[in-house]
């Protein structure tokens, strides 16, 4: 998205997303439950809801990949695109992004994309998923989490990408990395994002224990902004937003851009490398093996 200044913000898209979301209803719009008039029209996808708001600039942006919003390929696609419309939209300035699954705002990686899955795939996949976070990163627009639901890995990146944290106060909802805990090693860019966040020695202790935080704690740690009864949760994020939005665009894009840029420049610069090595990381024996337990697991937990 182009600043007045003519400082590109977001990065264009690398991807290809529009091919794979042939036979898919992304685009169409439909009136929202209640709504007339433009303001009020509901656009978006299979995957992503977008309930968009003229008048206020702002757009609320629901998961709904039932039924835990992990992040296939579709959805990440999906959701760049989403993001890219408003962004290009000039009526918007705010995003609030939020779940449309009960109990799970996202559950990270779609951990089926890179089990059993060939080499080109997975790369495919985390192409993906950088894609998506160095949009969010950079976005030109407040994006606001409202958390309504269990946060692990990817999860809590996609929320760590916006400019503020909502977390409704639930203990089953927790936050935070915890690849270690399933033989998996964030990598740089996420690492970097935590640290962004919650400071060095912090994210040392949580991205080695693996640590998934309940909201009182994700709070104290400063991983989350503020925690809410459940039912205040989109309220508490349209406050939040209207604070952020009260800053003047131009002044606001430029400093998220000054406090952000380093970050998202050092993957731009081995984007190639972080794939690669992903992949070759994700392709092992052992690591399949640990990552189809892991899979196993949590199908077995049910019921
Ligand atoms: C040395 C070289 C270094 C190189 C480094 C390079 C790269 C680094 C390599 C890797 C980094 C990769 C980064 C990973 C980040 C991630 O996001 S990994 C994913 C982590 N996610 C999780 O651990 C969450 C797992 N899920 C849960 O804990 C729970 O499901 C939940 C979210 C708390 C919800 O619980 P609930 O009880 O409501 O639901 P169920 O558990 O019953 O699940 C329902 C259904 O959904 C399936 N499922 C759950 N999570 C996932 C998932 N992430 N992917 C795919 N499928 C998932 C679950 O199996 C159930 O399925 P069903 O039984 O078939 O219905």
């Amino acid at each position: 998205m182009a600043l007045a200044s003519g400082v590109r913000f977001a990065p264009r898209a690398l991807l290809r997303p529009w091919a794979l979301l042939r036979g898919t209803t992304l685009g169409r719009t439909e009136p929202a439950a209640g709504g007339g008039g433009d303001g009020a029209r509901r656009f978006g996808s299979q995957r992503v809801l977008v309930e968009p708001d003229a008048a206020s600039g702002v757009a609320v942006m629901k998961l709904r990949n039932p039924p835990v919003n992990a992040l296939s390929l579709e959805l990440l696609t999906e959701l760049v695109i989403s993001l890219e419309k408003l962004e290009n939209d000039k009526t918007f300035r705010g995003i609030i992004l939020t779940s449309d699954c009960p109990r799970v705002f996202c559950a990270g990686l779609d951990l089926t994309e890179i089990c059993g899955r060939n080499p080109a795939h997975c790369a495919e996949y985390w192409k993906a998923m950088q894609e998506l976070w160095l949009r969010m990163y950079l976005s030109s627009l407040v994006l606001v989490a409202a958390i309504n639901g269990a946060c692990p890995a990817g999860g809590c990146i996609i929320a760590l990408s916006c400019d503020c944290r909502v977390l409704a106060d639930n203990p089953k909802y927790r936050i935070g990395l915890n690849e270690t805990l399933l033989g998996i090693i964030a990598p740089f860019w996420l690492k970097d994002t935590y640290v962004n966040t919650i400071g060095h020695r912090a994210s040392e202790q949580a991205l080695q224990l693996g640590s998934l935080f309940p909201p009182a704690e994700a709070l104290q740690v400063g991983l989350v902004d503020q925690v809410v009864p459940e039912d205040q949760v989109q309220s508490t994020a349209l406050s939040e937003m209207a604070r952020w939005l009260a800053v003047p665009d131009h002044a606001r894009q430029l400093t998220k851009n000054m406090m952000r840029k380093a970050t998202a420049d050092r993957l731009l610069r081995q984007r190639d490398a972080d794939t690669q090595n992903f992949v070759s990381f994700v392709c092992r024996d052992s690591i399949q093996k640990s990552l189809q337990a892991y899979l196993e697991k949590l199908r077995q937990r049910k019921g």
